[in-house]
């Protein structure tokens, strides 16, 4: 199966790389980057890695090698620090990239869909939730999704893993809403071998209350954190990238937080989705609590407002 991957900065490549490794599903992969030097040195730096590798064909290329592709990965555009997004007093985060952002996805989203009309788009690029929605009015049709809250449900897992002295496969919790600042954190759900997190927390000496507040505020600004030490986030992404490029391949129907169009909320957000074949497949609420609801209810308002201004923008 091929792969396209627009976009070879940071983010391509480490979703690049990772498709790579874990090989398998992915038998053929094509960067494109308006930088063509970049997507050539990106492609051959790790193709000639390959004899160690699984099977795999990477090349760089431009949009018609797009040809035959069963998705297509688009990581193109401004990151957090070019677009001045690292600020944590600021309560846009990443929505400061939507105007750049959305035009980077009129240019690119078109040509991709002149070549592959059939292929599941996947949406990489900050801020992924209205970048998503505009893809989906660009591309007129419902094969899009965005990677969503599954960085922030893994960056939660390994933070109460840390605290509960356990391995961050064995805790389940789920982050929802905006990939973003508004994003909800279900604390009421989150469980370890079926015991709730917050049982478990207060068989320690701090009060839930404190180490909540402190693991709410590392999930929503992991990526500046990471930002201040490498200049990008892209390792955690990359992982994730290609996990969800394999399981749409294999049509695994594994169920993940990521963001696909809700009619019920009328924008596109993560929830607990069904992710195989052609993309999202199904869209279940996860149990929450009055007040998790609400603020889930808050995030879908912040995302309904940057929807339509990602509309104005890119011209959808
Ligand atoms: N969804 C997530 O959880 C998540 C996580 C990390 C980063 N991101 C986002 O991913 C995006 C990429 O980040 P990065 O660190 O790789 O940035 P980067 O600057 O390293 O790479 C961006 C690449 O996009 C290319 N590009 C820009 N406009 C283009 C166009 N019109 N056509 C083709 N290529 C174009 C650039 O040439 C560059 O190589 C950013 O928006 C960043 O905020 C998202």
């Amino acid at each position: 199966m091929k792969v396209g991957v627009v976009g070879a900065g940071a983010v391509g490549a480490a979703t690049a790389l990772s498709l790579v490794e874990r090989g398998g599903t992915c038998r053929e992969i094509v960067l494109i980057d308006r930088n063509t030097p970049r997507a050539d040195g990106v492609a051959a730096d790790m193709r000639y890695a390959t004899p160690l590798s699984p099977t795999v064909d990477i090349r760089s290329g431009r949009y018609e090698d797009l040809a035959h592709a069963a998705v297509v990965v688009i990581t193109a555009g401004t990151n957090e620090k070019a677009g001045g997004a690292t600020d944590r007093s600021d309560p846009e985060g990443r929505l400061r990239l939507l105007d750049s952002n959305a035009r980077v996805y009129a240019d690119i989203v078109p040509r991709v869909v002149a070549v592959v009309p059939q292929a599941v788009l996947m949406v990489v690029t900050d801020p992924p939730d209205p970048l998503a929605d505009l893809t989906r009015e660009l591309a007129g049709h419902n094969r899009v999704f965005s990677t969503g809250t599954l960085i922030d449900s893994l960056r939660f897992r390994v933070q109460l893993a840390d605290r509960l002295h356990v391995r961050p496969r064995d805790v389940q919790a789920l982050v929802v809403g905006e990939h973003g600042t508004s994003e909800v954190l279900l604390w009421s759900s989150a469980t370890v071998g079926g015991i709730p997190v917050t049982r478990l927390l207060t068989e320690d000496d701090a009060s839930v209350e404190h180490v909540r507040g402190e693991v709410e505020n590392d999930i929503r600004y992991a990526n500046i954190a990471i930002i201040e030490g490498t200049g990008a986030s892209q390792y955690g992404i990359g992982a994730v990238s290609a996990r969800l490029v394999e399981s749409v391949l294999r049509d695994e129907r594994a169920v993940l937080p990521v963001a696909a169009h809700c009619p019920r909320y009328g924008v596109t957000l993560s929830l607990s989705s069904v992710l195989g074949a052609g993309g999202v497949q199904q869209m279940h609420e996860p149990a929450m609590t009055p007040e998790e609801h609400q603020a889930l209810m808050q995030s879908a308002e912040v995302l309904r407002d940057a929807s339509r201004r990602a509309m104005a923008v890119g011209g959808a």
